[in-house]
């Protein structure tokens, strides 16, 4: 049984308290904990300057096993995931095989616990290999030991209205949600970039805005036909915003999600034609940019989730054109989102701690259950606790990282911010503060 007292974290970015944890969970919290018995007996962890978060939830990952082990592992993935102050992630289904069975998702989970760096809730393929044809075996998905909530062909849309709208109403049983990558494949064919004054110039053939909307739109008026929850991965331009807003206005059952580097990076980037700069949905423009920021502020986009798709060397080192479409985002997530919306001040730490860790809990529905995550910072909740020193700053080096991968776009770029430690059910997953006593 492992005691540790941290003195003098900033809750949720508030006033210094301390926090006490006994056997994996948070015992007392404030004055009652330096006074607690069992205090004589903890590891003191000074945290003096630091803001203790919940641990974050990434309801967006791709961990690449089974398949592509030279890309990533569970295990090297969920490294990242812990240092990039994570408890949990949802892995994405595009594996080889596709997650789209009972045993491949427990195989995921499982590798998850044997690792033991962060919890991992793998994400059931909506339809079997991926192909859009049939709906997988979503209920034998959900009543696995995975016990799986959150159904996503991500990587591919789910395009035929007809199987998305059977999907919805397949999940709603069982209180699933689909996420969907949005994205209408006939407006998108051999697309490479963003479509725009620059595609052309660049002679790239453009993604349009509209392609990802249609889907949006068409995608919120089915589950509220339905009745049934629906997800949208990667956010990116101002008109699905637009499509959220009203959607919510209304009361439908929709969330949505934005990654990091859309929070960042705009389509000029695209301009070296540097393969690390290609993504599904592409980068975007300015103004998109900002209509993101300010939709994660007023909360008509739900979470941050970090699409993190790690790819080997060989596919980004490359042509423009026959390159990978991913990122790396685990281990920079918080960084990128201190710089865009703390440094800002279009969200304080509260803030952060809901889009990142609250919120998608709450919409993967990791929130209840055996071990839940995206808790409140209290008594008698899971020691799954994130401190993060946001007076620092880094340089961001490819090769420090965790991942097997090195294709993060902010090579060489200063971001604020370090996740110095990372607690799961008190253990330390991720531990910079260097032998602490
Ligand atoms: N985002 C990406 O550009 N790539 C993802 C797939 C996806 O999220 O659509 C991948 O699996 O590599
Ligand atoms: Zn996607
Ligand atoms: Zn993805």
């Amino acid at each position: 049984m492992t005691t540790t007292l941290i003195t003098n974290a900033r809750v949720l970015g508030g006033e210094a308290q301390d926090i006490l944890i006994d056997d994996g969970v948070i015992v007392a919290l404030g004055a009652d904990a330096a006074t607690h018995a069992i205090v004589a007996n903890a590891t003191t962890i000074d945290a003096t300057g630091l803001i203790a978060l919940p641990g974050l939830v990434d309801l967006h990952t791709h961990l690449r096993e089974p398949g592509r082990e030279d890309a990533e592992t569970v295990e090297t993935g969920t490294r990242a995931a812990a240092r990039g102050g994570f408890t949990a992630v949802h892995a994405m289904a595009n594996t080889d095989p596709v997650a789209d069975t009972a045993g491949v998702v427990e195989q995921v989970w499982r590798l998850g616990r044997e690792a033991g760096h962060a919890d991992v809730r793998p994400v059931g393929a909506v339809t079997v290999g991926l192909r859009g044809e049939r709906l997988a075996e979503l209920g034998a998905m959900a009543e696995s030991a995975a016990g799986v909530r959150v159904f996503s062909d991500d990587g591919v849309c789910v395009h035929d209205a007809m199987l998305m709208r059977r999907a919805l109403e397949y999940v709603k049983a069982f209180d699933g949600v689909i996420a969907q990558h949005a994205q209408e494949p006939r407006l998108t064919e051999g697309a490479q970039m963003n479509e725009g004054e620059l595609s052309g110039r660049l002679g790239l053939r453009g993604w349009p805005s509209v392609a990802e909307e249609a889907i949006v739109a068409r995608d919120v008026l089915l589950a509220a036909h339905v009745g049934s929850r629906v997800h949208i991965c990667h956010l990116s331009t101002k008109g699905s915003v637009e499509i959220v807003r009203l959607a919510k206005e209304r009361g439908l059952p929709v969330t949505a999600e934005v990654t990091p580097h859309h929070l960042l990076l705009t389509d000029e980037l695209v301009a070296g034609y540097d393969p690390r700069y290609k993504v599904n949905p592409p980068l975007r423009s300015a103004a998109d940019v900002a209509a993101l920021r300010e939709a994660l502020a007023d909360g008509t986009i739900d979470i941050v989730a970090t699409d993190h798709a790690p790819h080997p060397v060989e596919a980004k080192d490359c042509e423009w054109d026959v390159a990978a479409f991913g990122m790396l985002g685990l281990e920079t997530a918080l960084s990128v989102v201190q710089h865009t919306m703390v440094d800002t001040g279009l969200l304080d730490w509260a803030g952060v701690a809901d889009r990142m860790s609250f919120a998608p809990a709450r919409i993967g529905r990791s929130d209840t259950g055996g071990q839940p995550h995206g808790r409140p910072i209290a008594a008698g909740e899971p020691a799954n606790l994130t401190l993060v020193d946001p007076s620092t700053t880094t340089t961001i080096d490819p090769s420090a990282s965790a991942s097997l991968s090195r294709n993060t776009p902010y090579e060489g770029m200063k971001l604020p911010g370090t996740v110095v430690a990372t607690f799961l059910r008190g253990r330390l997953t991720h531990d910079t503060t260097g032998g602490h006593a």
